[in-house]
């Protein structure tokens, strides 16, 4: 049997130490990190996400600032709300909950967000950053996969890693963040051929497709280490329903050295990530440490 990757003690030990740092940079700067989350419209798991989000920042002592507009916003009336907080010297950190309502371009919301603010990283600038080595913020999902694979793993340079998934706020920088651990990387997607041969290839696989259980056992290596991003919700068999991930998880525990859990192995790093992020947009707003 592999290891069950313990995400959500993780992401409670990052925060933790996420909240430490905030009360030294509290006693340096006179001031808390400020995040400010914009949510546009009523979705049912946006607004939870974002009340999460703020319940997190409240915990690890860093000023929230939540902005909740209705889903019929002008782009133009969200445009001018970020050119603010880019201005407002409170704010660290600027996340906008996608996704956004059909009327508002996404890129152009995005890319109105001052990279140096982007805690999200999901600004061109922020992923140009990435790809080119420069310090920058790198998206809270693919970086909260990282630190439990270099937490389980140590040095992963010269390891091979399948990414399941193209996305760019997911497969395409975790493909980056890798290539600089040095590993070999290769991006798997729906065009792949023979999926489950090139995954039988991997010592590391990213599953970040958004298809239930789609990865199978029998498409693992033996000893492998498998990350698993997907969170889908599926009937279950109460007729309630519940969360599964893109990995079969209980047949990747019979071949794995180690899987993580839905929920409760990515997903709290996403969150942790983003206080993580927040906290250094402040230290390097305020240039300290
Ligand atoms: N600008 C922006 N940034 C985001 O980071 C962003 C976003 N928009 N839109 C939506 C997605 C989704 N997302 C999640 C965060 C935490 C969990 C999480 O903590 N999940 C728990 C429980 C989930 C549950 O029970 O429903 C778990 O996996 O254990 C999931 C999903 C951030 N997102």
């Amino acid at each position: 049997m592999g290891d069950i990757i313990d995400g959500k003690g993780f992401a409670a030990n990052l925060r933790a130490d996420v909240a430490k740092g905030v009360d030294t940079f509290r006693a340096q700067a006179g001031r808390a990190p400020g995040l400010a989350v914009v949510l546009v419209g009523e979705d049912p798991a946006s607004t939870v996400y974002v009340r999460s989000k703020h319940k997190a920042c409240v915990e690890a002592g860093m000023e929230s600032f939540e902005h909740r507009l209705p889903a019929d916003t002008a782009e133009g009336d969200l445009l001018s709300l970020i050119g603010q907080l880019n201005a407002d010297p409170a704010v660290d950190g600027i996340l906008v909950q996608l996704p956004l309502p059909r009327h508002i371009d996404e890129l152009k919301v995005i890319e109105a967000i001052d990279p140096d603010k982007d805690v999200d990283g999901f600004t061109i600038g922020s992923a140009g950053r990435l790809a080119t080595g420069q310090d920058g913020f790198v998206a809270c999902t693919p970086l909260g996969c990282l630190m439990l694979l270099k937490d389980r793993l140590g040095d992963l340079s010269g390891k091979s890693a399948v990414i399941i998934g193209r996305s760019n706020i997911v497969g395409k920088p975790m493909a980056m963040l890798l290539l600089r651990e040095s590993c070999t990387v290769t991006i798997a997607h729906s065009r792949t051929q023979d999926l489950p041969a090139v995954v039988r290839g991997a010592d590391i696989v990213v599953a970040a497709v958004g298809r239930p259980e789609m990865v199978r056992g029998d498409w693992l290596k033996p000893g492998a280490t498998v990350i698993d991003v997907g969170i889908n919700r599926v009937p279950a068999d109460d007729g309630k329903t519940r969360l599964v991930g893109d990995v079969d998880f209980a047949e990747a525990m019979k071949v794995a050295a180690a899987v993580t859990p839905v929920p409760g192995g990515v997903g709290p790093m996403t969150i942790a990530c983003l206080l993580h992020n927040t906290l250094t947009a402040a230290r390097r707003r305020e240039n300290i440490g």
